[in-house]
């Protein structure tokens, strides 16, 4: 064996690793309380809830499973998903009550807030068995484009062609994106001296902005903003139309229509450095004409941050890596890529951790 200096250690090293290795079964524990409507039902007892409290929501669960169910709240308690106030009776953290549904007047719509969407996809078994094929995808050489991500060697297409071709993991991923934008949006519009961002802004082009959420948010705090969508077609058929935002099919590697600002969020980590130039081009020539022209990029900037925020940029990369062929980027890269483009200057405002918002100018 390996030098270890004490016990303790070898101890701690130990259960360390059991922890590493059986990792994925707290994103699972954590799926199937979402799945079962755990956070929620918590919630509307009051904040506070046996699982007999929870009678109702749990119909589905036959008795016979009940003490697995609360082997999995044991689990998901360590975890610190949820608090065990007094023994047998669960409370929400701050975690669990970004993925209670309910609003805060308790109507029964989605959060703003809740993030429940997002980690049903994120744990479902579509991202798993791209995840799974990491090693021979690192082995494969760049040169094969059948091995151009994990996910593509898993599910034979890419991650958007394949968003077009299964229905069911197209809206999953629709679904999961919205939420994450209503969860965004909110703050940009609160935070971010959104005032300031968009004075003198008359029209808005939210390019990929996937269901309209954020573009929506926008066009109801900013009036004087007229917003439309650029998105793949297989996604702009199946949309509503409602009148607050136009949407547009097209490909935004070709063309992007004139606005005074092209917003990209969660838009430029999906992709290479050479097609996010590629992109940032194209909007760059749809800004050419505009009075307060620019382009607002929503997306994480990398770099010094807490342990906590570190580990979870780490993984939103490696999540990245695996799905598609693009990158978390800090700042020097995002640097490069505006000069490659052809603008001249930039400026991050942090909203959330390291997500921020980008202006970057002509
Ligand atoms: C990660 S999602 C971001 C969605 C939205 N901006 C948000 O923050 O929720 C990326 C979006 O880009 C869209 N997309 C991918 N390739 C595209 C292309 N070539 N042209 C236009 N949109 C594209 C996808 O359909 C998807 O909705
Ligand atoms: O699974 C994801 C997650 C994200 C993501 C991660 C962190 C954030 O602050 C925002 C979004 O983005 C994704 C994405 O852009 C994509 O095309 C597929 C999957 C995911």
């Amino acid at each position: 064996m390996a030098a270890t200096t004490n016990n303790a250690e070898l101890l701690q090293a130990h259960a360390d690793l059991w922890c590493h290795t059986f990792g994925y079964l707290k994103s699972m524990a954590l799926h199937s309380v979402i799945k079962l409507g755990i956070p929620t039902a918590i919630h509307r007892c009051g904040g506070g809830a046996s699982l007999s409290d929870l009678q109702v929501a749990l119909s589905p669960i036959p008795k016979s499973k009940w003490p697995c169910l609360s082997r999995l709240m044991k689990l998901l308690v360590a975890s610190g998903i949820f608090r065990e106030s007094e023994p047998g009776v669960y409370s929400l953290t701050p975690v669990s009550r970004l993925l209670v549904e309910d609003d805060i007047d308790g109507n029964q719509q989605t959060a703003s807030t809740c993030l429940s969407k997002f980690t049903v996809m994120a744990t479902s078994p579509f991202h798993f068995a791209a995840s799974q094929r990491l090693p021979e995808w690192l082995m494969k050489n760049e040169d094969d484009a059948d091995a151009e991500t994990p996910f593509k060697m898993a599910h034979g297409a890419g991650f958007f062609a394949y968003t077009g071709r299964d229905l069911e993991f197209g809206t999953l991923f629709n679904d999961a994106m919205g939420a994450c934008s209503r969860f965004t949006a909110e703050i940009v519009v609160r935070e971010c001296g959104g005032a300031e961002v968009f004075a003198g802004v008359t029209s808005l082009v939210d390019v990929g902005g996937g269901d309209g959420t954020t573009a929506k948010a926008i066009a109801k705090a900013f009036p004087h903003v007229r917003c439309s969508v650029l998105e793949l077609p297989q996604v702009v058929d199946g949309l509503p139309v409602d009148g607050v935002v136009e949407f547009v099919a097209g490909d935004m590697m070709e063309f992007v229509p004139q606005a005074d600002v092209v917003l990209l969020k969660f838009v430029l980590h999906n992709w290479s450095d050479e097609d996010c130039v590629r992109i940032l081009k194209r909007s760059n020539e749809a800004i050419s004409t505009g009075a307060n022209r620019k382009v607002i990029i929503i997306d994480t900037v990398a770099g010094s941050a807490s342990k906590q925020t570190f580990e979870a940029q780490a993984l939103n990369d490696i999540c990245m890596m695996v799905l598609t062929t693009g990158a978390e980027r800090d700042e020097e890269k995002w640097h490069r890529l505006f000069l490659d483009a052809g603008f001249s200057r930039y400026k991050i405002n942090p909203i959330l951790g390291s997500q921020s918002l980008i202006e970057v100018f002509p």
